[in-house]
């Protein structure tokens, strides 16, 4: 799956993921009217908006693209409803030929890892068949626990050709209580993104490994040594746009090859229509101002990649 990433990101022109994290407050008012209308104000009728609102953004946007990251908290709020709805998302991203990054941030106790490894990027044994169930391409990974709480997730990688993400430096402000902790004099985020090295050496695909990191757009810094400590991993950049990071900050999150980082937007994209750049668009063709921000998105970090050369 990584060769798949980086095949359609060179195709693509653009190292760019389109975060699907559909909150209600952000999907067109006709959108959840006909929703409620069809299901009623009910979890179902909030699964069936976020579908919806889902389906026309992939539409207006595919093309462009080499990859989504539905987050799963934005769907199981809804309960089962949102779950299904999660996995109709998947199924029609992959129709799409989109590589599908789940954002479920899991990491446990070894056995525990292994079921949710199973459900998400593997298959789970019924008798004598057997079933994936959610089916994504990716999944990011909390390493918290440590090697056997990360290990099953590697081991359906190399049995079903997938990948990982695994949190090594994450945007929000808070992310330096613990991760930038000295450990004999070393920030914690470095020693994650060596292990994260280590642990991606033996999963090499053609060029890159399928064990790659998060690491934040709102850190630059550090992200510039940590591409340095994992030359070889994928490095998936959350925070540009709604948490303030911009295209001036990605340069070194990329390697010499032009490669090597999948910047995410969400909010940015999804919800352009209410912000005043795309709002002469309207609310009703909300479609039309995701891809706009895609593009906008793509010249951003284009134009940086090209200035550095
Ligand atoms: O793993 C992630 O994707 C992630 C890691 C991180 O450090 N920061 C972060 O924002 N994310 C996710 O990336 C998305 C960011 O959304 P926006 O801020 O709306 O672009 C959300 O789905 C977050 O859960």
């Amino acid at each position: 799956m990584i060769n798949k990433l980086t095949e359609k990101i060179r195709k693509t022109h653009a190292p760019i993921v389109v975060g699907l994290d559909p909150m209600l407050n952000y999907i067109p008012k006709h959108i959840q009217e006909a929703a409620f209308k069809a299901c009623g104000e009910t979890l179902e009728g909030a699964a069936e908006a976020i579908w919806q609102f889902n389906k026309e953004i992939v539409d207006a946007t595919y093309d462009l693209i080499p990859a989504v990251k539905p987050q799963i908290a934005m769907y199981e709020q809804f309960g089962i409803p949102g779950l299904m709805a999660f996995k109709r998302t998947v199924d029609y991203c992959k129709e799409k030929d989109l590589v599908v990054i789940g954002d479920i941030k899991r990491g446990d106790i070894g056995s525990t890892s292994a079921a949710y490894a199973a459900g998400h990027i593997g298959k789970v044994q019924v008798g004598s068949k057997e079933y994936a169930g959610f089916d994504e391409d990716f999944v990011t990974v909390n390493p918290y626990l440590g090697s056997d709480g990360v290990n099953p997730f590697i081991d359906v990688c190399k049995k079903e050709k997938k990948g990982l993400f695994i949190l090594v430096k994450t945007s929000n402000p808070s992310s330096g209580e613990f991760q930038d902790q000295l450990v004999n004099g070393r920030p914690l985020y470095e020693l994650v993104g060596e292990k994260v090295a280590e642990w991606g050496q033996e999963c090499m695909g053609d060029t890159y490994s399928y064990i790659g990191a998060v690491v934040g757009a709102t850190y630059p810094e550090m992200g510039k040594i940590l591409r340095r400590i994992m030359p070889k991993a994928y490095i998936l950049v959350p925070g540009y746009g709604a948490q303030g990071g911009q295209g001036k900050d990605l340069v070194h999150f990329f390697n010499e090859d032009g490669l090597g980082a999948i910047v995410n937007s969400s909010r940015g994209i999804i919800a352009a229509y209410k912000q005043e750049k795309y709002a002469q668009i309207g609310e009703a063709n909300f479609a039309d101002a995701s891809r706009k921000a895609v593009e906008d998105m793509i010249a951003d970090i284009d134009g940086t990649l090209q200035a550095a050369k």
